[in-house]
């Protein structure tokens, strides 16, 4: 039984010198851009409204950190987010794609505090190959990986455990690493939070 105490805006940021000091275990949340990453912040938050969820693809330009007080039985839990801006936007720049390319780089590469990655995949259309290329550098970077499939309840229930291994597959993952999500419907609340509280408390 998972509960949510408390939900916090802490900072934002667009580089290593603005990144609030070290807390509490770090996960980011990384995904293409529109596939449903600040509804899910604020649906595993239990906050409607504590990261904005744009109808305009493509807003979030900043790291933008959370902490969240989480209790589990009878354990409780400070784990800090980070919300990553969304990539493989078709409209931004070359020069927007290559700060957005430095300002990720720079965060994967030399934060310590990070422990997970949610690489968050619409599961009706992805994995796109800008989610292959995030997937192939997360791995290369040695970051502990947790997949996500959202907008689960836009497939109709039959399909949908058929969708999960198929994406399994694709990702060359077992099929218990891809966890379903929905942020409208509320499913995989429980899911994801145990998986990434068991990766966390290790
Ligand atoms: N059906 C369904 N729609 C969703 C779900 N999650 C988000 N959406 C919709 O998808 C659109 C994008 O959602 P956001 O949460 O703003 O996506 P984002 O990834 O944060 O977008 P950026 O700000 O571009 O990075 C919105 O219209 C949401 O209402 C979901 O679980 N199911």
């Amino acid at each position: 039984m998972i509960k949510i105490l408390d939900a916090r805006f802490v900072t934002t940021a667009v580089e290593p010198k603005g990144y609030p000091t070290s807390l509490a275990p770090e996960v980011a949340f990384v995904g293409r851009s529109n596939v449903g990453k600040s509804s899910m912040i604020n649906a595993l938050t239990g906050r409607r409204k504590l990261v904005r969820v744009s109808n305009t693809p493509g807003r979030t330009r900043t790291l933008n950190f959370f902490d969240v007080d989480v209790e589990r039985g009878t354990k409780r839990h400070t784990v800090r987010f980070a919300d990553l801006p969304g990539y493989g936007f078709a409209k931004v720049s070359k020069s927007e794609r290559s700060e957005w390319q430095k300002m990720i780089t720079a965060y994967l590469e030399k934060r310590r505090d990070l422990k997970v990655v949610v690489s968050i995949i619409d599961a009706e259309v992805g994995p796109t190959p800008d989610d292959f290329q995030t997937l192939d550098y997360l791995q290369e970077s040695n970051r502990q990986i947790m997949v996500v499939a959202t907008k689960i309840d836009r497939l109709p229930k039959a399909r949908r455990k058929p969708r999960l291994q198929a994406l399994a597959e694709e990702l060359s993952l077992p099929r218990e690493a891809v966890i379903a999500f929905s942020a409208t419907e509320k499913l995989g609340f429980d899911e994801v939070w145990d998986a990434l509280l068991n990766t966390l408390t290790a």
